[in-house]
């Protein structure tokens, strides 16, 4: 696992905020926007992977989108190798892409089905200029050896793979770039649990080979568990709770981390689980609670959650919680 505090940080989000300008559906009301990610701050450092998890609407997509600048964010900073992105000209923008890449769920919507994997491959490496045109070959026969595709894929379209091949193929887009960090926006979530497991060994040996960073994000519990080394918990656009992976599932602080852990399976049945049922829908993030935003679902809510937000709190070392009794829970 990666020590954080031994690592360079490579990015750094500062009070990032992300509102959408929804419309009135009356002439007269007041303007009203989706807080999606609502003051957020964390570091990713250099060779670490940080998964963000959290029920669907929670903001996951949105500050990965965000930090990419794909949506421009509303407020913050997006501090990357020391360059804050937000501020850079489209053009520097542009040359920076290359180092920030973006595997999504499903790679065939974005891989255009006449073009044969070499195109596709050899488009991405003119778009950032990422190798010389004569070396071009090469280092796409390389990158087929790197995702475990054949040299032969290279002449197909991606029409003639299986989703977890069709996979692989957008990670060598992803790597034909050179990128440093690369997110990862439900990248295993469309495929089979066999198949998952396949890319995500892929994934973290890519990570060894390459010194990749990932910003992983995904829902599903199980999946975080294999490839994080720390995992941020979102919810209603806040972080709840952000701690090295062990710490997480081992003494996740936070009621709702709590609740999002105690809803998948242990792997051994002697071990009994607290259970602690969510009750009722994430609420709108046009209007959110007031205090704490969870304090609506939450069983253990108190006066004080419905009317102050809580400060985030260092139960222990790189181990950190949004909420009044943080210090409590984590000693329960
Ligand atoms: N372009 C947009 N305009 C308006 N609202 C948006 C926009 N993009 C996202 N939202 C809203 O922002 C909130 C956060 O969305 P986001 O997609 O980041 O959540 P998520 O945690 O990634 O969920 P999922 O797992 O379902 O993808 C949601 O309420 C969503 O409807």
């Amino acid at each position: 696992m990666v020590n954080v505090q031994e690592q360079k940080v490579l990015l750094e989000v500062q009070n990032l905020k992300q509102y959408f300008s929804v419309k009135r559906e009356k002439l007269l009301q007041p303007k009203l926007s989706v807080k999606a990610v609502d003051d957020i701050s964390f570091t990713l450092c250099e060779g670490e992977t940080l998964s963000i998890v959290g029920e669907s609407g929670c903001g996951k997509s949105t500050t990965g989108r965000a930090i990419l600048r794909l949506d421009e964010p509303t407020a913050g900073k997006v501090v990357y190798n020391g360059k804050n992105i937000l501020d850079l000209s489209k053009k520097d923008l542009r040359t920076l892409r290359g180092e920030l890449q973006v595997i999504f769920q499903d790679p065939f919507a974005s891989l255009n089905p006449r073009q044969t994997i070499q195109q596709i491959l050899s488009e991405a490496m003119s778009i950032q200029n990422s190798v010389q045109k004569e070396l071009r070959k090469d280092r796409m026969r390389e990158l087929m050896h790197l995702v475990g595709l054949p040299e032969e894929a290279l002449s197909r379209h991606p029409h003639e793979f299986s989703g977890g091949q069709r996979q692989r193929i957008g990670i060598a887009r992803a790597l034909a770039v050179n990128p440093k960090l690369i997110i990862c926006d439900e990248a295993v979530s469309a495929l089979d649990v066999s198949i998952q497991a396949q890319i995500l060994n892929l994934l973290k040996r890519l990570q060894r080979q390459l010194n990749l960073t990932f910003l992983f994000i995904s829902h599903d519990l199980s999946v975080v568990r294999h490839i994080s080394d720390r995992v941020m918990v979102m919810y209603l656009g806040k972080v709840v709770e952000i701690a090295p992976k062990h710490a997480l599932f081992n003494q996740p602080t936070h009621p709702y981390t709590r609740a999002l852990l105690s809803s998948i399976p242990v792997p051994n049945p002697k071990v009994q689980k607290e259970r602690i049922l969510l009750s009722g829908d994430v609420p709108s993030p046009i209007n959110p609670p007031s205090g704490c935003r969870f304090h609506t679902r939450c069983p253990f809510a108190t006066e004080l959650c419905s009317s102050k937000e809580p400060e985030t709190v260092e139960v222990q070392n790189g181990h950190h919680v949004a909420c009044h009794y943080a210090n409590d829970f984590f000693s329960a």
